[in-house]
């Protein structure tokens, strides 16, 4: 070593030493960024945990779980996102300049609009059909909060919280939009009417019978139902009769459930409609809905699309491209034959419970009219 390197070695700590340092500094810098990173978030939030400064939001990144819906198929939350935000930029930049963002105003807000069900009656479709409208905020996937998540033992303001929770946030001008179709047959409708008693509430009906076949795919799908029963197995009892207690039989049973909710809700607050026009009419149906909930006139015919291969309506790919805008593959499912003195047992067997639903409800519906 000659003297130069002798003088420079000595300035130097040992090795072991510098390792030490070094390590320390890292975890020093580390514990500061995350109680940085910790405290702007907690300072979006407002005491009644309901507003989110736009500020923050801008730069913490809302990272939403994906959502597997009853389908087990996981919707597309962040395809969504960034529909959203592209619309939400072409609204409003321009009053800002190219270097300056918009502030992000979103807070949370309870559902404005909720769609109830029937299960297996389209709802999917109503679903895809609604998430392109500019002033709605959809909630993708299904949130099974009235019907499974919400705890009766613990108070219901905080049990709306925990629900809020679960929604996305909106901004002021949109309404936010949540679908699970179990809440017709399976929550109860004091719960949604004291969560807001102006909620719009949207009814797809469709056939009970087809119901019953879509039902029944459904549960084999998500293999609720054993591929070694038949689907005569699941339906009728040991003498042949419709088994009124099945499963899919029993959510086909739509008077009692109508009932219920007219308990409590205005029939003007219910929409109900035939899963037929939404099929058929796709326009005139959102034009139908679009009112019902409030909502400026958006749907025209451009904004639809007959998909040939699949045999539906969806959305022009160049308002909405994802899926070509159409459903996931679960969502059309070839039925098979049934025999026609089956398909007669169940027909036989509804008409007299449609009867009752279409005098409760005070439409006609041919969907639900066999003889
Ligand atoms: N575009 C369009 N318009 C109206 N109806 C449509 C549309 N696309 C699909 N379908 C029908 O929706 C059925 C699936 O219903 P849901 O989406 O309510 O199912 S679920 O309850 O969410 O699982 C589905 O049932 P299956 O035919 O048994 O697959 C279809 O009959």
């Amino acid at each position: 070593m000659n003297g130069i390197q002798r003088k420079v070695s000595s300035c130097f700590p040992p090795l072991l030493v510098r390792i030490f340092l070094l390590s320390t500094t890292c975890g020093v810098l580390l514990l500061t960024y995350q109680y940085r990173m910790q405290n702007s978030l907690s300072e979006n939030v407002s005491k009644d945990g309901q507003h989110i400064d736009p500020k923050p939001l801008m730069s913490a990144r809302i990272t939403e779980k994906p959502d597997i819906d009853d389908n087990n198929e996981v919707s597309d939350t962040s395809s969504y996102n960034s529909f959203k935000s592209k619309m939400n930029e072409h609204s409003t930049n321009k009053e800002y300049s190219s270097t300056q963002s918009p502030p992000d105003e979103r807070v949370q807000k309870l559902p404005g609009v909720i769609n109830i069900g029937i299960q297996k009656c389209g709802t999917g479709a109503l679903n895809t059909y609604l998430r392109i409208h500019p002033q709605l905020r959809v909630r993708e996937g299904e949130v099974h909060f009235f019907d499974k998540k919400i705890n009766h033992s613990a108070p219901f303001k905080q049990e709306i919280q925990r629900y809020l929770k679960m929604l996305p946030v909106a901004f002021p001008n949109e309404t936010v939009f949540e679908k699970t179709p179990a809440y017709f047959d399976l929550a109860d409708p004091y719960d949604l009417f004291r969560m807001n008693s102006a909620l719009k509430v949207i009814l797809l009906v469709c056939d009970p019978v087809r119901r019953v076949m879509s039902a029944y795919l459904h549960n084999l799908a998500i293999r609720l139902y054993s591929q070694h029963k038949t689907y005569e197995q699941y339906v009728f009892d040991k003498d042949g009769a419709v088994d009124k207690t099945a499963e899919v039989v029993r959510r086909s049973i739509y008077d009692e459930s109508l009932k219920r909710y007219l308990k409590y809700f205005p029939r003007n607050q219910l929409l109900i409609m035939e899963n037929t026009f939404l099929l058929k009419q796709p326009t005139l149906a959102m034009q139908e809905i679009e009112k019902f909930i409030g909502l400026k006139k958006f749907y025209t015919n451009e904004t639809f699309y007959f998909n040939e291969e699949i045999g539906y309506h969806c959305i022009n790919p160049s308002i909405y491209p994802v899926h070509n805008g159409c459903q996931g593959k679960s969502k059309y499912k070839i039925h098979p034959n049934v025999s026609e003195e089956n398909v007669l047992k169940l027909k036989k067997f509804f008409q007299p419970i449609n009867d009752n639903f279409m005098k409760i409800a005070g439409i006609k519906m041919a969907s639900l009219t066999y003889f």
